[in-house]
């Protein structure tokens, strides 16, 4: 990490810390007032995404259905499959917890940074204790795109939307198999709800 002088943030962001088991105690030792950040959508359309984004690596891997089960038959889910496992958000948080309070801890809504960007990085703004400088101004909804994107670019004056790897199709995947899904993440979405005194409406 570069050194940090005072009035200024150093940011760092991997999507895999959330889920790697060392992370917490690496990161508490490093600086135990680090304030962090976890973005998260609803499990079941993150897993689905996860594997869109590997089928675009990897167009010969098997369906979503056959690798969403360990026996299909059952039902049984496998939950070895990272595209499942890191959905089990309150299993993560547990793990930080140790480590963590709370408070410390951002959760930005996956869906509400789409629906209302400016709102969730309002939030942002706030627990960084910055001003709030990106307001809805910032932003425009492009229809082609289906996203919101920047007016501006940082040192330009051209909109800038996010790559073509964000926001991809994803295929339709067997409505039966989604609602396995649905049920299967209920009980760990609730018991993150309660973890986190957020209502993602993930339901
Ligand atoms: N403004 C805007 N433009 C485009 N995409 C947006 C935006 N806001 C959020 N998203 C969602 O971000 C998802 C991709 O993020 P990633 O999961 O690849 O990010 S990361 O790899 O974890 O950094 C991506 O998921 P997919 O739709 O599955 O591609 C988007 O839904």
């Amino acid at each position: 990490m570069p050194r940090t002088l005072e009035g200024q943030i150093t940011m760092e962001k991997t999507p895999s810390y959330f889920v790697t088991k060392e992370a917490p105690a690496r990161i508490s030792s490093m600086s135990k007032g680090t304030k962090l950040i976890v973005v998260v959508r609803d499990p079941v359309t993150r897993a689905i995404s996860d594997y869109t984004q590997t089928l675009s690596k990897k167009p010969d891997i098997p369906t979503f259905e056959s690798l969403t089960f360990k026996n299909r038959t059952t039902g049984l889910i496998d939950t070895s499959w990272s595209a499942i496992q890191i959905g089990i958000y309150a299993k993560h948080l547990e793990n930080w917890l140790l480590y963590f309070p709370i408070g410390q801890i951002l959760f930005v809504s996956g869906e509400r940074l789409i629906s209302d960007p400016a709102g969730e990085l309002g939030r942002v703004q706030d627990f960084l204790g910055l001003k709030r400088i990106i307001t809805d101004k910032h932003f425009y909804f492009n229809k082609t795109k289906g996203f919101p994107c920047l007016k501006k670019a940082e040192g330009s004056s051209k909109p800038h939307c996010l790559g073509k790897t964000k926001g991809r199709t994803h295929p339709d995947i067997d409505q039966e198999v989604v609602q396995r899904l649905r049920d299967f993440y209920r009980p760990f979405n609730m018991k993150f709800y309660q973890m986190t005194g957020q209502d993602f409406g993930w339901d």
